[in-house]
């Protein structure tokens, strides 16, 4: 057995080739536990976000070892670690440091932003990457916000009588917060969701926030589906109605919808309550029910302990009534097969947030699919993706048809394919209009329609035009809502809002009785608690904190590291609306031509910047050759 520091990861690398399963599955037992160190954990991680360029690098420069797994260890730690060293000894890592300067040459020429780097600086703070941050949703059923951030300053507040303690870095983010506090922001889109830098000691920071039920560290773009179904539509939903997530587990979406109509219902009781105190909507708002359905035994099990945990834990504040506003109830079911005709259960559901399987090749740490994230060619595994997109439309249409009290249904997916997502859509609404016989109403037909998330009208990534879907009108692209995963500071995600059409048109009378046929006046996140709104501030250059000790999961290999997503025709960029934002006020919301100038802007800053990359790769490869010359002169002698 290898006595390396580096055993252990090399040991669960060595189990992914065998097994050919992700990270998780193998680091993870079956109650979600971590079964291996933080530290063999973050190692395989960040060999695996590197494997197809390890992998090229030893196509070239074959090295023998037996155990891969420690090799892709080591050479990483070698080409690309913090140190740019190997700790310890033994024969792998003498064989490696024997080959190291081919093996450096190879890196460099095959990814030359490489040899820019120092020892000091490591991969992850190139600018090939970008940085994803630690996104925190509170869950207000629980905590609220000010409650979180008063016992995260607490917690990272240096003790004044312990001087022995180790130094924590001076956070160099100018935060509006003093330097003692944990840097953090508010998200921009997503209510109630703070930013953080994406470090290890994050994560430390918010260890008990997330035992005691208070935070779920739940990515922004996953927030969005929830998000929609409240607040997308023009009205709120009707709380008379029961809610169906239809593919709920692990259930973040499903406690974000839950935390979001407990917080509907509060205000409408707030309302109810100064108006007429005694009318009865006080009392349907207090019986929510949101259904949460999963095929799989095991994912039905976590979903059930989640659920409960995080929505039935008592509320922080005292209020007791809080978490009995919202009932999720759990099913172990196969949502094809669930009939609201024949089973009561589900008779009076109203709308449906469907967050179907999918390819995961949004996901930043899906280190399969990242060398074939480009939405625009066609998928390397296609047949997969096709079957996948079967699924998808199968349950979409079966959202949108079977259950005929249904008003809103909530696509989503974390992939960037558009067989996936915009194609799925053109299906569902081609297959609606073709079985709606009796639609006269001169629109495109069908019966349901796209409608243009009224929460994230300030999101400007859009649907994508794709010759595979071209029965999707201009119009129809601008309702969909995409988030690419290499410039939005998220995971990729895909969200359509679809509404019945006749939801529209139901007589004006009925509309008013129902409490959910308010009008949604949703507001954006504004900067709140003297914390500035989030706008790339872990990516920026000035910015160094959380570049230190960066997360195995947070980094993406950029647009010119990988595959261009660049030529994306919806070019829409994760905006904010700080004033004091200089790029906010160079343009107005929606000016196409500043979009434009600054898109003109950013290419000639890239090139500017390739050039020097590019002439800082030459003198590096000069230096690397004179050495070779030096010790090549210095042996024959
Ligand atoms: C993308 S995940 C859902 C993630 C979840 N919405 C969240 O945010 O935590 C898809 C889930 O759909 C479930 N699933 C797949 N087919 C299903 C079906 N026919 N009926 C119900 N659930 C299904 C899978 O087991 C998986 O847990």
């Amino acid at each position: 057995m290898s006595s390396s520091p580096y055993a252990p990861a090399g040991n669960i690398l060595n189990q992914i080739i065998k097994t050919k399963k992700g990270l998780k599955a193998v680091a993870y037992n079956k109650d979600g536990e971590l079964t291996c160190s933080k530290t063999a954990y973050a190692q395989s991680s960040h060999v695996l976000q590197h494997k197809p360029l390890l992998d090229k690098i030893l196509r070239e420069v074959p090295v023998d070892a037996n155990n891969k797994g420690l090799l892709y260890i080591l050479l990483y730690e070698l080409l690309m670690g913090p140190n740019r060293a190997i700790r310890g000894g033994g024969a792998l890592k003498r064989q490696l440091l024997k080959q190291q300067e081919q093996l450096q040459a190879t890196l460099f020429r095959l990814q030359p932003s490489f040899a820019n780097m120092t020892a000091s600086s490591p991969d992850q703070s190139s600018s090939d990457y970008v940085t994803i941050p630690r996104y925190v949703r509170v869950n207000t059923i629980v905590s609220s916000m000010e409650q979180v951030l008063s016992q995260i300053d607490a917690k990272t507040k240096p003790s004044k009588n312990n001087k022995n303690k180790k130094k924590t870095k001076k956070p160099s983010l100018q935060d509006s917060s003093s330097s003692s506090k944990m840097p953090r922001y508010v998200d921009p889109h997503v209510p109630n969701v703070l930013v953080f830098p994406p470090t290890a000691s994050t994560r430390a920071n918010l260890q008990e926030l997330v035992k005691s039920q208070q935070v779920v560290l739940q990515d922004k773009s996953s927030c969005f589906s929830a998000l929609c179904m409240v607040h997308g539509f023009d009205t709120l939903p009707s709380m008379e109605g029961d809610f169906l997530d239809a593919c709920a587990a692990p259930g973040n979406k499903t406690c974000h919808l839950a935390a979001l109509l407990t917080e509907q219902a509060a205000a409408a009781a707030s309302t109810t309550t100064t108006t007429t105190s005694k009318s009865s909507s006080s009392k349907r708002a207090s019986s929510v029910v949101v259904h949460a359905l999963d095929k799989s035994k095991d994912r039905f099990e976590l979903l059930q302990r989640r659920m409960k945990e995080l929505t039935e834990t008592p509320p922080r504040d005292g209020d007791a009534k809080k978490n009995k506003v919202t009932t999720v109830e759990c099913h172990n079911a196969d949502f094809l097969s669930i009939d609201p005709e024949t089973d009561e259960t589900f008779s009076n559901v109203t709308a449906i947030m469907l967050d179907p399987s999918c390819s995961g090749s949004g996901m930043i740490s899906n280190h399969q699919e990242a060398m074939d994230r480009d939405p625009l060619s066609k998928p390397k595994n296609f047949d997969r993706i096709e079957s996948l997109s079967n699924f998808q439309f199968q349950a979409l249409q079966h959202a949108t048809s079977a259950f005929p009290k249904v008003q809103r249904v909530v696509y989503s997916t974390c992939s960037v394919y558009v067989q996936e997502n915009e194609g799925v859509v053109q299906r569902l609404l081609e297959s609606s209009s073709s079985s709606s016989s009796s639609s006269n109403d001169g629109n495109d037909g069908g019966e349901w329609e796209l409608v243009a998330p009224k929460c994230l009208d300030h999101w400007h990534r859009r649907g994508l035009e794709h010759p595979d879907v071209v029965g999707l009108s201009p119009e129809q692209l601008q309702c969909l809502i995409r988030v690419n995963p290499e410039e939005d500071g998220t995971n990729g995600f895909f969200v359509a809002c679809l509404q019945r059409k006749a939801a529209n048109k139901a007589p004006k009378k009925k509309k008013k009785k129902m409490i959910g046929a308010k009008k949604n006046t949703y507001e954006k996140p504004l900067a709140t608690m003297g914390m500035e709104l989030y706008d790339n501030q872990f990516n920026k250059d000035d910015n160094s904190t959380g570049k230190e000790e960066k997360e195995e999961t947070s980094t993406v290999l950029s647009s010119s590291a990988v595959t261009t997503m660049s030529n994306q025709k919806s070019s829409g960029k994760m905006k904010n609306d700080d004033d004091s934002s200089s790029k906010k006020k160079r343009k107005a919301e929606g000016d196409k031509e500043g979009d434009e100038e600054e898109s003109n802007i950013v290419s000639k800053k890239r090139a500017k910047k390739m050039e020097w990359k590019k002439k800082q790769r030459e003198k590096k490869l000069l230096r690397l050759a004179k050495q070779e010359q030096q010790a090549n002169n210095s042996s024959e002698q």
